[in-house]
């Protein structure tokens, strides 16, 4: 059952458009990956659509959280939902934690809020959330302040914090990056574990695609903010058919050692300011055409499943005997 539904999202900063009309689904306890290089435009995705970005951003389109409209609601219903049924950790915990107030005390927050405890209750409560993301000794920390707490720890505690409100779906933007590998992979362990003991939705929003493939269900693909791809984690992993996301994966190293050589996407995402007309991977792309330089793909679906927005898609290989995938020429 589908929980958020996005809508042709236009994005624009002082008359300068980031986002070209995204769609987007998020299911009921689903993890959805979102990648892309820096700028695409995954983080203004969900920032639009949870009324976080700045008064000069204009934003349009639709975004429903099962049925109800996001976009132009009062700022109050949008408040509701935002911390309570959609909940948002970031990649650096300590400039989203107040350096003033007890780690407690701002766990408790979100719980009078979205939950309307009482102070004990409250107390109780961040107690046990402390302790389910993992911090010893959580009913002496519950009092400390965030500077008393490693990188790696700040995160477990905005974790705990964004479980407050019991969320329906958390969104992580990036919620390792600030942290060192070993750390990394505890959280990302932790996030796993969570979603699957309480059963919220999760968009996973990284560079990192071993790490999306190791706990998302589907993955999207933006460029120059639009989605080029997306499709179930295993068939975008085994055969990538937009160029751009092809080029994600060559530039990743496999731990099989089929690939032993790293082979980088040229040039870089282009400035919104000065997009190229058509096809915004184009300039980048060895299968480009004429057509493309002119012309923007639509993101239409295929006959495996997968919405794919190319003129020259990477050929899908005929794996099985009576395979319905299309073979499309190179
Ligand atoms: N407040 C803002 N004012 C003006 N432009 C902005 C603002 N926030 C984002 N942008 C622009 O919107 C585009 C998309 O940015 P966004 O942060 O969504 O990218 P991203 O894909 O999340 O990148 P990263 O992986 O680096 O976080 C970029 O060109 C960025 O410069």
């Amino acid at each position: 059952m589908t929980f958020v539904t996005i809508r042709d999202l236009k994005v624009a900063f002082d008359g300068v458009h980031v986002l070209h009309g995204i769609d987007l689904d998020v299911a009921r306890g689903e993890a959805l990956g979102l990648v892309g290089e820096s700028g695409c435009g995954k983080s203004v995705t969900w920032l639009a659509a949870l009324g976080l970005l700045p008064g000069k951003a204009s934003v349009s389109g639709s975004v429903t959280v099962e049925g109800q409209q996001l976009i132009g609601a009062k700022a109050a219903l949008v408040e509701g939902v935002r911390g309570g049924r959609i909940a948002m950790i970031f990649q650096d915990p300590s400039s989203s934690l107040n350096p003033v107030r007890t780690v407690g005390h701002q766990i408790g927050e979100s719980l009078r809020l979205h939950r309307g405890m009482d102070r004990r209750a409250t107390r109780v409560e961040a107690v046990r959330l402390l302790d389910m993301v993992g911090i010893p000794d959580a009913g002496k920390r519950v009092d400390l302040y965030p500077h008393e707490f490693s990188g790696g720890q700040c995160q477990r505690v905005m974790v705990a914090m964004a479980l407050a409100g019991e969320p329906d779906l958390l969104i992580a933007d990036e919620p390792t990056t600030a942290l060192d590998a070993t750390i990394q992979a505890q959280i990302l362990d932790l996030l796993a574990t969570l979603r699957r003991e309480t059963g919220m939705a999760m968009v996973f929003i990284s560079h990192d695609l071993g790490a999306v493939g190791a706990i998302c269900d589907r993955v999207n693909v933006m460029y120059a903010g639009r989605i080029v791809e997306s499709g179930n984690i295993g068939a975008m992993f085994d055969q990538p058919r937009h160029p751009y996301t092809r080029g994600l994966f060559d530039a990743i190293p496999r731990l099989d050692g089929t690939r032993n050589r790293l082979i980088p996407i040229h040039g870089t995402v282009p400035d919104p300011r000065h997009m190229p007309s058509g096809c915004a991977f184009a300039p980048r792309c060895s299968k480009a055409s004429d057509f493309c330089n002119s012309a923007t793909p639509a993101l239409k679906a295929q006959k495996d499943g997968r919405f794919l927005a190319c003129y020259h898609p990477v050929a899908a290989v005929d794996t099985t005997e009576n395979s319905n995938l299309e073979r499309v020429s190179a």
